[in-house]
């Protein structure tokens, strides 16, 4: 099968107001449907502001991010960094799930949204939690449910911000077993961001290396330890 591409960097200076000083320069890279991409690199390197851009919060300074076949076209679903909920939330799981399809009008969902998230409460194995309140949650659970909000919409792209820092392994493995099942069977397209070469190496397919003032990428199994720490040291 061949790939079609679903994202396509081309050029890209991003950052804030200053053309002078971007955070990201000239950078050029394509994300093809099916793909798993991790995209990896130090603190402050410009994870966030890449993220930023590609979700169209940020304008690019200079180049384009084009999506194909349109921008409308590719529906992007994300899945945030854990932060603690106030125990004291009252939205259960599954309303939490199916939050962003009500427009805040809960709990009026169509008889094939209430289907969707239940699919994937299922899917993301929280079926027998549905009812508990969101703020009891474990960390591994509010993050299956953050992702079983962002599948309920039906992504092309799925965006995992570095979702899974600060969860013990067990639910990092957990979270991205499903991430990588979603990928494999239904060919969602993946982004995550991470710290973590150990996990980018386990899951993706492919990589994006930012290092200050420039950037590596390929398939994962060219992603060696010599290659992040080589590019690490050529900038301190
Ligand atoms: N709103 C902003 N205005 C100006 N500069 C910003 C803004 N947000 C981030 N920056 C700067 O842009 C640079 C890149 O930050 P960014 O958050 O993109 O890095 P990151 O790789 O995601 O870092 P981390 O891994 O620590 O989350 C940093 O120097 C940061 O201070």
């Amino acid at each position: 099968m061949v790939s079609e591409p679903i994202l396509q960097i081309n050029h890209l200076t991003a950052g804030y107001n200053d053309a002078e000083s971007p955070v990201l320069k000239d950078l050029n890279f394509t994300i093809n449907q099916g793909d798993f991409l991790s995209i990896v690199g130090e603190n402050g390197v410009g994870k966030t502001t890449l993220m930023r851009t590609i979700l169209r919060q940020l304008k690019p300074l200079k180049g384009n991010v084009d999506y194909f076949p349109s921008a409308h076209a590719v529906n992007i679903g994300y899945v945030p960094q854990f932060r603690n909920i106030d125990s004291e939330y009252p939205l259960s799981i599954r309303d939490f799930v199916g939050l962003n399809l009500t427009g805040f009008k809960l709990p009026w969902l169509s008889r094939s949204e209430r289907k969707r998230v239940n699919d994937m409460l299922v899917h993301t194995g929280l079926q027998d939690l549905a009812n508990r309140p969101m703020g009891q949650a474990s960390g591994g659970e509010k993050q299956k449910a953050y992702l079983a909000q962002a599948l309920v919409e039906e992504p092309d792209l799925l965006i995992l911000d570095e979702s899974t820092a600060s969860l013990d392994p067990v639910s990092k493995n957990e979270l991205l077993n499903l991430v990588e099942e979603i990928n494999q069977k239904l060919q969602v397209t993946v982004i995550f961001v991470t710290h973590d070469i150990a996990l980018a190496k386990k899951y993706a397919s492919k990589f994006l290396l930012l290092a200050p003032g420039t950037y590596v990428s390929g398939n994962i199994d060219e992603l060696t330890n010599d290659k992040v720490w080589g590019m690490m040291e050529s900038h301190v």
